[in-house]
């Protein structure tokens, strides 16, 4: 039976308190889930307390139910002509914004209440980024490490030929997310441009630039971590330069986060996959990286074998024992628990900012909190991808191109404005310097203000 730390003495914490019992109740096997939701509900107790016409107008119970979840069979044939059968996903959350958008995660984990607290993540991370679009997240159970490239393509077109019907350029646009890169966007965007007879370019994001995808998308989630933190430490008069990184995960967010710290004078002795994290006393070298992990597809460990200073440890949690300056958990939800928390806290780390979905856990959080570390959320700081996929969005809708520059100064605004928006929040409802509470408050009360603009329903 799942348990919650919401408190029920006002009529505000009754209500929530209420709400989110018939949650647990509704969605007791879904762990995920409610602790994404538990995370917003404790930040919204303060904007209850002013704004009782969300209460009348039972905003909560609308906005944790899903407009609706697609879940289909995909059937698709392996290199062995074997027929193989996986269960995808689309959870279309809420489109009060704009258009539902959110990525497709291809990983075994894949479950509906994995797919549930992303879409709910991204309702508030995309009102965040300032532009239209509503939240979604889809993905399948789907396992891609191994797979031929034919079999990938043959997956993709299979998820595709029912996808198709659920989306469009302004009904519902994926991108990707774990395990889906541009590849993967590629095979998907030809499936529905058959079936479509149209070139809808705006019906996916993260497309590669020669056939309607933007600049910076691939570089935009790790770069926007970065730009992010560097609006954090210029509060505290500090820069990256000479700072040490460790950076969880070895994927597309790692990868370019990695690249812009170190751009920045940063040195980043750490990275990892799911089986183990390299250290590398010397800083890491990111081209050998990027051909492990990029070109050949290959496991980290093997980072060893060019470096002859560095260290593999085969447990990636193992990772948040090094001593660094910042750091940034960049692989996948729930990888820095309270003991994790700890661990970094006593060596001194200072700011912590995510870069996957959801990587603290609550404990986590209230650690870094409680000792003083800045700590940067994930639907505020990793929200540079989603933003930079609506950039893409607005060029397909616009039938041009931007330069890489003026694509990459639009995301460095867009963070900069998400600080500024989330401490503004913070500051406004009491929570100083509170980056959790202030950009969980700033994105719900654009959705919520919407949601009441357009009526019941
Ligand atoms: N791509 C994007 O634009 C955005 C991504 N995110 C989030 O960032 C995180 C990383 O995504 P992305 O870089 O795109 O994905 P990738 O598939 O490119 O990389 C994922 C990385 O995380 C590791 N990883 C995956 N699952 C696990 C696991 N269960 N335990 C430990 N390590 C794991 C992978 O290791 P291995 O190779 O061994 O599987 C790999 O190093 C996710 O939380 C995602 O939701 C957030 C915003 C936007
Ligand atoms: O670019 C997108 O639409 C999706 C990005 C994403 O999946 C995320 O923000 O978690």
């Amino acid at each position: 039976m799942a348990t919650h730390t919401l408190g029920s003495k006002t009529p505000a914490e009754s209500y929530i308190h209420a709400v989110f019992e018939q949650l647990i109740a509704k969605n007791a096997h879904q762990p995920e889930f409610l602790q994404a939701v538990e995370e917003i509900f404790i930040s919204l107790v303060p904007v209850f307390e002013q704004h009782p016409e969300y209460i009348q107008h039972n905003i909560l119970s609308r906005i944790v139910e899903p407009d609706r979840i697609v879940s289909f069979r995909v059937s698709w044939q392996d290199d062995q002509n074997q027929v193989q059968v996986n269960r995808g996903y689309r959870v279309q959350f809420n489109n009060v914004v704009g258009p539902y958008k959110g990525g497709l995660r291809f990983h075994p984990s894949v479950n509906e209440s994995i797919m549930k607290f992303l879409a709910f993540e991204q309702i508030f991370k995309n009102a965040l980024t300032g532009l239209p679009i509503g939240g979604a997240k889809g993905g399948s159970d789907f396992n891609p490490k191994g797979k031929s490239n034919g079999e990938i393509m043959r997956f993709c077109q299979a998820y595709m030929t029912e996808l198709y019907r659920h989306i469009g350029p302004d009904v519902d646009v994926p991108a990707g997310d774990i395990g889906v890169g541009a590849r993967e966007i590629g095979f998907l965007f030809g499936q529905y441009k058959r079936i479509r007879n149209a070139h809808e370019a705006g019906v996916l994001t993260g497309k590669t630039p020669g056939y309607g995808g933007s600049l910076v998308r691939k570089e935009a989630t790790g770069y926007g971590l970065v730009y992010f933190v560097e609006e954090m430490l210029r509060d505290i008069s500090e820069t990256f330069l000479n700072k040490t990184v460790v950076v969880s995960g070895s994927g597309n967010v790692a990868i370019y986060a990695i690249k812009k710290a170190q751009e920045l004078g940063a040195k980043v002795v750490a990275c990892s996959d799911s089986d183990g994290y390299i250290f590398d006393p010397d800083g890491i070298d990111l081209n050998i990286v990027k051909e492990i992990k990029e070109v050949n597809c290959e496991r980290i460990k093997t980072y060893v074998n060019y470096r002859p200073n560095a260290i593999y440890t085969e447990d990636f949690r193992g990772i948040w024992s090094i001593p660094c300056d910042i750091a940034l958990p960049c692989a996948t939800q729930n990888e820095i628990d309270g003991d994790a928390a700890r661990t970094l806290s006593a060596n001194g780390v200072k700011v912590v900012a995510e870069g996957a979905n959801m990587p603290s856990n609550l404990e986590a959080i209230n650690v870094f909190l409680e000792n003083g570390i800045l700590f940067g959320p994930a639907k505020a700081a990793n929200a540079g991808g989603v933003a930079t996929s609506a950039l893409e969005m607005a060029q397909n809708s616009g039938r041009n191109y931007w330069t890489f520059e003026e694509v990459d100064e639009k995301l460095r605004d867009i963070m900069k404005s998400i600080y500024a928006v989330s401490k503004e929040a913070a500051h406004k409802y009491g929570s100083e310097g509170n980056l959790v509470v202030g950009s969980n408050i700033a994105g719900f009360v654009k959705v919520a203000d919407g949601m009441i603009a357009e009526g019941v329903y």
